[in-house]
């Protein structure tokens, strides 16, 4: 806080002008500039080999006070930073002054394209967003330019080709199935069933689909092993009613759809406004029934009728991306899992931290067993599983970026028939969420604002004061 008084203008007229910043931009502000500086300093060394173990020892300073955001938006950046190059080149909108300052540019740039849209206070983000619409135009001439519908594949595209890495692509069963997708492929490549992924093909190394008819129509998907282990691990049975809490851009959801054989009803929720469309392409391409809300999950209400029968949840949050992470399931469990029809829930990440993994499901693991859940081991036979660092860590499933060409991880909870323990019944509270006792112990809005933010972030805030959702219109 003191160091951004200190950037403040000094004359009292000035000052009036400047509204006083929210925490929220406080916040993205300095993770943003506290990004650039790692950026930077990433950038000079020798940043694709020992990117990883130099972001975390850049990080982890004492001189960065936001770690966990900035750590996150480092790597993001990076992982879109050939994307945003060229579109930046493209663009055409950099002074010699904003070259100066390019790592914060990347990482503004990064926000305002693919990032959450949150507070663009601040020069350099004044600057980027009032040039948005060039920026999208010049990303939109780069996806033509290689002949590309969606950033996945413009990321795939730009990825230093891994020669060992096999090409992967899910059988979308709702229209094709699976033999027949392997006639249609094996005209052209060497395809195997995968031995652990029902309706997963493999295909060798730096086999290029992007344009391949069966890419185009929905027939398959481009999906990665790990990433098609998710809807699997849950699992969703025919007629079943489930919820993809952080849906876009809908691999997974389609997935459910067809792990379903599209009967039942699949939920998709999800946050940001431009991912939505993203998602609603991806549910037109499966030809799956999806209902899609725009909507922030920790929002809705279980008893809801659109939610109140929902049998399965799938929550694959962004990760290393809000700062937030540790705190969702945590909210997921008290407002959804009482609800006594889910009877699966899973949760996954892209990430490789303990923290945003076991870290996450150690500490809701108590809140999770007082309603009856626990842990169960989604695909036995994978041989990696959870770091050691809780009870039952052996039931957790993880993929290596190195050994499986993708780091993954997955936590299955179910919960048995009977074994329902219902909170308001339980004397003891202790398990309970802060949000949960607060509302036990009636306290004011106001006493609950000074707690809440303390333990939890702003996840409280967004789960008391939650804006209005709507329903997206797909048709
Ligand atoms: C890792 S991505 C999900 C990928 C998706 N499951 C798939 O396989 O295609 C996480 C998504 O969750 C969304 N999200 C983050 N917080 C959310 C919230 N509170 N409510 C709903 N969606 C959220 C993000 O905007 C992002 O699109």
């Amino acid at each position: 806080m003191a160091r951004f008084k200190a950037k403040q203008p000094s004359s009292g007229a000035a000052e009036k002008k400047k509204p006083r910043m929210s925490n929220a931009e406080r916040s993205a502000y300095f993770s943003r500039r506290e990004a650039a500086k790692v950026l930077r300093s990433v950038l000079q060394g020798d940043a694709h080999r020992r990117a990883v173990a130099s972001i975390k020892s850049l990080v982890y300073s004492p001189s960065i006070k936001n770690k966990k955001a900035t750590f996150a938006l480092v790597c993001q950046t990076l992982k879109h930073l050939p994307i945003i190059k060229d579109v930046l080149e493209g663009a055409n909108i950099l002074n010699s002054r904003w070259k100066r300052q390019v790592e914060l540019v990347y990482i503004i740039t990064y926000d305002i394209l693919f990032g959450q849209e949150i507070s663009f206070v601040g020069d350099a983000e004044k600057f980027l967003l009032q040039r948005k619409v060039s920026l999208q135009s010049a990303l939109a001439r780069l996806l033509v330019r290689k002949k590309m519908k969606r950033i996945e594949d413009l990321l795939d595209h730009y990825q230093t080709p891994d020669v060992s890495k096999p090409r992967y692509v899910r059988v979308n069963t709702l229209k094709l199935d699976v033999d027949s997708a392997l006639i249609e492929l094996r005209k052209q490549y060497m395809v195997e069933k995968d031995d652990l992924v029902p309706d997963l093909l493999k295909l060798p190394p730096k086999c290029d689909l992007h344009d391949h008819p069966l890419v185009m129509n929905g027939s398959v998907f481009m999906q990665g092993k790990a990433s098609s282990m998710v809807a699997a691990a849950l699992d969703p049975e025919p007629g079943w009613e489930v919820l993809d809490a952080c849906a876009a851009p809908g691999n997974k959801t389609v997935h459910l759809a067809a792990l379903m054989r599209g009967k039942g009803k699949v939920i998709a929720c999800e946050l940001n406004k431009e991912r939505i469309k993203r998602l609603a392409d991806t549910v037109r391409l499966s030809g799956a029934y999806i209902e899609v809300f725009h909507s922030d999950f920790l929002s809705l209400d279980p008893k809801d009728p659109p939610y109140s029968k929902v049998r399965a949840i799938l929550l694959d949050p962004s990760c290393s991306g809000s700062g937030t992470v540790a705190e969702r399931l945590d909210h997921l469990l008290p407002s959804h899992a009482a609800v006594p029809q889910v009877e699966r829930i899973v949760y996954s990440t892209c990430s490789i931290h303990q923290l945003e993994n076991e870290d996450v499901v150690k500490s809701i693991l108590p809140l999770a067993a007082s309603h009856g859940f626990r842990l169960a081991t989604p695909f036995p036979q994978w041989h990696r599983r959870g770091l050691p660092v809780l009870e039952g860590f052996e039931h957790l499933l993880r993929t290596d970026p190195v050994e499986d060409k993708e780091g993954f991880f997955i936590a299955l909870f179910i919960r048995e028939e009977g074994s329902v323990i219902h909170p308001s019944l339980s004397p003891d509270s202790s398990h309970l969420s802060l949000v949960e006792r607060t509302k036990r112990k009636n306290l004011s809005k106001k006493e609950a604002r000074i707690i809440m933010p303390t333990l939890f972030g702003g996840m409280f805030k967004m789960f008391l004061y939650s804006k209005p959702s709507f329903r997206a219109n797909l048709k």
